[in-house]
This record gives C-alpha cells, structure tokens and sequence, in this order.
C-alpha cells in the first residue's frame, strides 16, 4: 500500500473521498463547490467518476474508468461506480453457497447490479435515488414540498403531506429491492448516501443484507492495490 495517496469519487450530487491515514482510511463526503479539503494532494490523487467533474486539476493518467476493472462481462458503459462496487462486494463478501451478489447503491439514483459469484456480471436496474424522488415531486408539482427531515414513518396510511411523500418514497425503493432480491438465490450488500436509511429499514423485514455505506470507495482502494 502506497502511504500517501488519497481517493476521490466524483458523484452525481457530492464528491467522496477516501484519506490515508496510517494506512488506514477515513471517508467523508463534500460538496462539489467545496474547496479542496485540507492534506489532499492533487498530484497523488486517484479519482473516478460518474458526475459533472468539479474545478479541479485531477491527472488524466490517475483516473480509474470502466474498461479498467477486472470483472466479467462487463460493459463499457457501466458507471465506473458500479463497476467498483461489484469488485468490493467480490471481495468481502464470504460465499460458501456461491449465491449471486446483489450490490445496491442508494446515491443520486438507485443502481442494482447483479453478478454471479464467480464475478460475471448479469445486469440491473436504475430508478431514482431518495432525494431526487422527492425533489422532483417538488419541481413537477404545485403542492408539494421537499422535506427537510427525513424521518420515515411507520404507519403505512399518513395524513401530512410530507409524511405521505416520505412514505410513498422510502416504500418505493423498498419495493424495487423486495421485487429483485430473492434471498435463497441471492446476497444484498448495499451502499451510498442513503445506505443506513433504506438499508435499516430493509433489515427489519430481511435480516441478511450487509451495509456498506463506503463500499465503492473501498472497490477503488482495492483496485489500485492489486
Ligand atoms: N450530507 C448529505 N448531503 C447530501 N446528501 C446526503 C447527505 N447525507 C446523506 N445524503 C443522501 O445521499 C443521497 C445521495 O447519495 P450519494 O451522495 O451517495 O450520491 P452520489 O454519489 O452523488 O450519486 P450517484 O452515486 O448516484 O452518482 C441523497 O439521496 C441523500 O439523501
Ligand atoms: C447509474 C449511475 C448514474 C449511478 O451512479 C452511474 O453508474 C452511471 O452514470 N452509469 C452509466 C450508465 C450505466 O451504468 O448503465
């Protein structure tokens, strides 16, 4: 492993980074106006993306694409994000009974990519993502606003508006997963900005998924070590 160097996302809404630190990393999130952050050197920074690149002078010779992950039928046309997730899930995940992997990444949008346990990837689907679910209600609507807070609620059947539209929103995203995911054929890892939130609630009703909020960050770390 290589001390100094650092690790950059470029997503569709925010900038994730992974910083070296004793050999261990730390990740955190900024946003794409953001300065960038203190002890990132740009000249050793290994980055990726799939989101309008930000104001930075990032080296072409340290990006990481699509074409250079090691996966089965992969497509070139892949986000790179996905790409690295599956290789993180590859790696971490123990799959004694070789079930096919199911990484979903709760970020801008909802990416489902499914792979075998030999590392062949079979396809997926894309919906979009909690936030933008709800901040588009807004834009198309006369009435409704985007809440602030994002405290699902439990009951199924809401009076309040913004309570109707968290519910609608969370249950959706549910919905596509609960359709996709057989657990006898298939183990869930999820990630992302809305990992914790989706993946809590997915939990209660099928306990064996794994979140894994950095796992694509962990994929590129894993891509650049071997
Ligand atoms: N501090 C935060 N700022 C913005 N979004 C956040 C924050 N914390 C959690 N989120 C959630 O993260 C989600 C966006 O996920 P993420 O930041 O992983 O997306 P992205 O990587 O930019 O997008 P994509 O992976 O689709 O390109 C939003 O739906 C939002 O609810
Ligand atoms: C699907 C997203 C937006 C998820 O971040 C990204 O992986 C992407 O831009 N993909 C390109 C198209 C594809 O993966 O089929």
């Amino acid at each position: 492993m290589i001390d100094d160097i650092n690790f950059l996302l470029v997503g569709n809404s925010r900038l994730h980074w992974a910083e070296n630190l004793q050999s261990k990393y730390k990740f955190f999130h900024t946003q794409k106006n953001n300065n960038v952050p203190q002890n990132i050197n740009l000249n050793n920074l290994i980055w990726a993306s799939v989101g309008k690149l930000p104001d930075l002078s990032l080296k072409q010779e340290n990006r990481i694409s699509t074409q250079d992950i090691k996966l089965k039928n992969l497509p070139n046309h892949f986000g790179v994000d996905r790409a690295l997730g599956c290789l993180e899930a590859l790696k971490i995940i123990e799959n004694p009974s070789r079930k096919d992997l199911l990484v979903a990444d709760f970020g801008t949008t909802l990416s489902i990519t499914k792979l075998t346990a030999k590392g062949s990837i079979i396809g997926g689907q894309i919906t979009p993502g909690f936030l933008t679910q709800l901040r588009s209600m807004e834009k198309y609507t006369d009435n409704l606003k985007a809440p602030k807070k994002y405290d699902i609620p439990v009951q199924d059947f809401l009076i309040n508006t913004e309570d109707s539209m968290l519910k609608g929103v969370s249950n959706s995203l549910m919905g596509v997963i609960n359709l996709s995911f057989n657990p006898a054929k298939d183990i869930l890892i999820v990630c992302g900005g809305d990992s914790e939130l989706i993946g809590s609630l997915l939990k209660q009703k099928k306990e064996e998924i794994i979140i894994s909020p950095n796992l694509v960050m962990q994929g590129m770390i894993t891509h650049f070590n071997h």
